[in-house]
């Protein structure tokens, strides 16, 4: 039995730990620019918004447009190449997809990374047992917007009713909000439990087994 009939989660943090290649490619492309690397704490506070945001947040103050945008350009095309390099999903992250799979549920992913890369990392991770995954793209505004869950809502075909929203940052507590949807906030990803429930979140799930044994039952 399914609590949900469709589940949208968050990609990073929530299905797959990305950190190390996000660090790795955004220390590329700061050192290829001339400025300095930052820590890998750094960049776990920067990821959630989108890779130009990251690119924004670890450049020196002061840095030019010109230079962000070279700078960001390095990224992209770094990442692409590196993006499963030290990328897992999250131990007993397939067991429980599959768990959803089985019993009949729609699963989308909703990410604010560009969305070849989303794509192409839950098509190598997941193969088909994810039915939708969208990522940034032109014309779609970003998270917390509602846009992007709205559009794989769509395209799931699912009853937004009959739907919850997973991640494990603030920005998907909002993006929840904003969509109409129930959260579930996850605590094994980039935000700690403290830092979730003081931006708002009503459940906290500590492992994919917990939230498996939530959602299906
Ligand atoms: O690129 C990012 O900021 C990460 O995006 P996500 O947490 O929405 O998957």
């Amino acid at each position: 039995m399914l609590l949900y009939d469709s589940v949208l989660f968050d990609l990073d943090g929530t299905l797959l730990d990305t950190l190390q290649d996000l660090a790795e490619s955004t220390n590329y492309a700061l050192v290829s620019s001339g400025f300095p690397a930052r820590s890998l704490e750094e960049i776990r506070a920067f990821v959630g918004n989108g890779v130009a945001r990251l690119i924004h947040l670890a450049v020196p103050d002061g840095t030019s447009e010109f230079c962000e945008e070279r700078c960001l350009a390095l990224f992209r095309h770094y990442y692409l190449d590196h993006m499963s390099c030290k990328t897992e999903p999250y131990p007993g992250i397939r067991e429980l997809l599959t768990a959803l799979q089985q019993s009949g549920c729609r699963i989308g992913v909703v990410s604010n990374k560009f969305d070849g890369a989303v794509k192409g990392l839950c098509r190598q991770y997941f193969g088909d047992i994810l039915s939708v995954a969208i990522g940034e793209q032109a014309g779609i505004r970003k998270k917390p917007a509602p846009d992007l869950v709205e559009c794989c809502l769509q395209c799931l075909d699912a009853d937004p009713g009959r739907t919850v929203y997973v991640g494990d940052s603030d920005v998907d507590i909002q993006t929840a909000k904003n969509a109409g949807l129930p959260c579930i906030s996850v605590s094994w990803g980039f935000r700690s439990r403290d830092f979730l429930i003081e931006h708002g979140a009503s459940v906290v799930i500590p492992s994919p087994l917990e939230l498996q044994k939530l959602l299906v039952y």
